[in-house]
């Protein structure tokens, strides 16, 4: 007998940040919404991702400004508990699947538990379940990449980091990205040996080169190693631990190994062929209003193959477009100013145009950057060489672009944000009144 599907105005698949906001949004406008997912309710960020990792980082926060304080005020050692510390993550991540589960279906979300693969373009399976709608939303997220090496079974990854018991004494993480970079300054806080083993000699592409250095240089003096232009070939288990073995006869022994390579889209088992989706290795293919090649179906955060930083601001953004646009909207998404922040040691942040662009046209754009060692601010946290980048518009004379390295990194960046994002000059932010002596008043000197 033919199995009778059930029938919704909106199906969501993935109920991370992207697929809740957005399940929320449509079924705010009135709609019949069913929500897909196949693990933790929550998706990435409050589970594996940004959340726990912030937990643990504001431990490690503490730590490294009390360091900077010492022989300055300071005297007690401070060392981490990590058990303790993840004991305090664990409780804060063990209630966010059942909770946003439990929240979705209070606002009258139907759930369902498994994974969504597309039969037709108006029909999917969720096991034994059919689920038929006019308009589909895929938010399934990205999963992090491995390499495909010999031993690629023995690499772990940023969720495995996420969830250690113990900290092993010895751990190398490959890559030069976000995750290298905040992976690498939580292990060496806690105690750990760590080695960053960096294919290239550019780690965080994106960033200014002056400020990535002056971070590279900071991490260094604080113990973790880094190996830049080394390819890893093959990781070997060995009695105690690991080998690894790079281009040109390079072989270290590590307790652990962590791959942050970037991360792959979850799209390739959702049977997009069968619904007419086309995807690439960046995810579902989409046009202006996050269309995919099927114009009902729809893909927005981590998913979607759009030409913009993957967060978690940027996911709920494209969540509450789609929701509009499903309503009857038709706009072309336009996003504001996404401003990233890498949590290591000190904080590395930037928002709006960057070092790379600006270079490609001196004439018109100019690159100050600033050294903050003698402000007030930094002076009494003692921090080392905490550096601002302001790209400057020659033309207008206003700030398009910003980057900054220090402690305070993800502050500064957010009123950099809405400075840049107010097209603020130079005289109106000396005239605005800030509370004395704190990040926010330094903007003056910055201007
Ligand atoms: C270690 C780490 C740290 C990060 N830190 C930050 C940070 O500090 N700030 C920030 O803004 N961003 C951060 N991010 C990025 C952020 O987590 C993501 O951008 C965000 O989670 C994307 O949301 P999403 O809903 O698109 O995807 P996800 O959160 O990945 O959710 C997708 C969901 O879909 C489900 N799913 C997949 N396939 C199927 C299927 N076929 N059927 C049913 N369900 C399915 C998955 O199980 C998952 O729950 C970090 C990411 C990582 C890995
Ligand atoms: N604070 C944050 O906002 C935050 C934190 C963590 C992750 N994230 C998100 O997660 C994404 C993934 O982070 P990530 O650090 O894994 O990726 P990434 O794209 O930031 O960096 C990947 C790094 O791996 C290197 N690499 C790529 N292929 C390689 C290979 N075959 N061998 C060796 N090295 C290789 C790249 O050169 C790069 O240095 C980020 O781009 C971001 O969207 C955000």
């Amino acid at each position: 007998m033919e199995q009778l599907a059930e029938k919704y105005d909106v199906v969501v698949i993935g109920a991370g940040p992207a697929g809740t906001a957005a399940a929320s949004a449509i079924k705010s406008k009135g709609q019949k919404v069913a929500l897909v997912e196949e693990d933790l309710w929550g998706g990435t960020c409050p589970n594996r991702g940004c959340d726990p990792k912030k937990i643990l980082y504001t431990a490690v926060e503490a730590k490294k400004r009390a360091e900077l304080l010492t022989s300055n005020g300071l005297n007690s050692q401070i060392t981490l508990d990590w058990p303790a510390l993840m004991a305090n993550k664990r409780a804060y991540t063990k209630e966010i699947s059942p909770a946003t589960k439990k929240g979705m279906e209070n606002s009258q979300i139907q759930t369902y538990v498994g994974h969504a693969e597309f039969v037709a373009d108006t029909t999917l399976t969720v096991g034994e379940q059919l689920l038929e709608a006019s308009n589909f939303v895929i938010a399934t997220g990205q999963r992090p990449a491995l390499l495909d090496i010999p031993g690629q079974e023995f690499l772990k990854t940023s969720t495995d980091f996420l969830d250690l018991d113990d900290m092993p004494a010895d751990i190398t993480i490959i890559g030069g990205g976000y995750v290298a970079f905040e992976l690498a300054g939580i292990a060496v806080s806690a105690g750990a040996k760590v080695t960053v083993l960096v294919h290239n000699s550019r780690p965080l592409k994106a960033f200014p080169q002056k400020l990535v250095t002056a971070l590279v240089e900071q991490l260094s003096n604080q113990g973790v190693k880094f190996v830049f232009d080394q390819n890893v070939i093959e990781v070997e288990s060995i009695e105690k631990g690991y080998r690894i073995h790079g281009e040109n006869d390079y072989q270290q022994d590590t307790d652990m190994v962590f791959a942050a390579v970037g991360r792959q889209p979850n799209v390739d088992d959702l049977g997009l062929t069968q619904a007419g989706v086309e995807y690439s290795k960046q995810g579902v293919i989409v046009d202006r209003h996050l269309r995919s090649t099927a114009a009902h179906i729809y893909a927005i955060g981590d998913a979607a193959a759009s030409p913009i930083p993957k967060l978690t601001p940027v996911a709920g953004i494209e969540a509450k477009y789609v929701a509009a646009q499903i309503a009857g909207r038709d706009d072309e998404i336009t996003y504001p100013l996404v401003p990233t922040v890498v949590f290591s040691l000190p904080k590395l942040a930037q928002v709006g145009m960057t070092e790379s662009q600006a270079q490609k046209d001196l004439a018109r754009y100019q690159v100050k950057v600033v050294d903050m060692s003698d402000w007030i601010t930094y002076k009494r946290q003692h921090e080392t060489k905490p550096l601002v980048q302001l790209i400057i518009d020659k033309m207008s004379g206003l700030v398009v672009g910003g980057a900054c390295l220090s402690m305070e990194a993800d502050e500064m960046i957010n009123y950099l944000t809405v400075l840049i994002g107010e097209e603020y000059t130079a005289k109106k932010v000396k005239h605005i009144l800030w509370s004395y002596p704190t990040t926010a008043s330094d903007l003056q000197y910055i201007y």
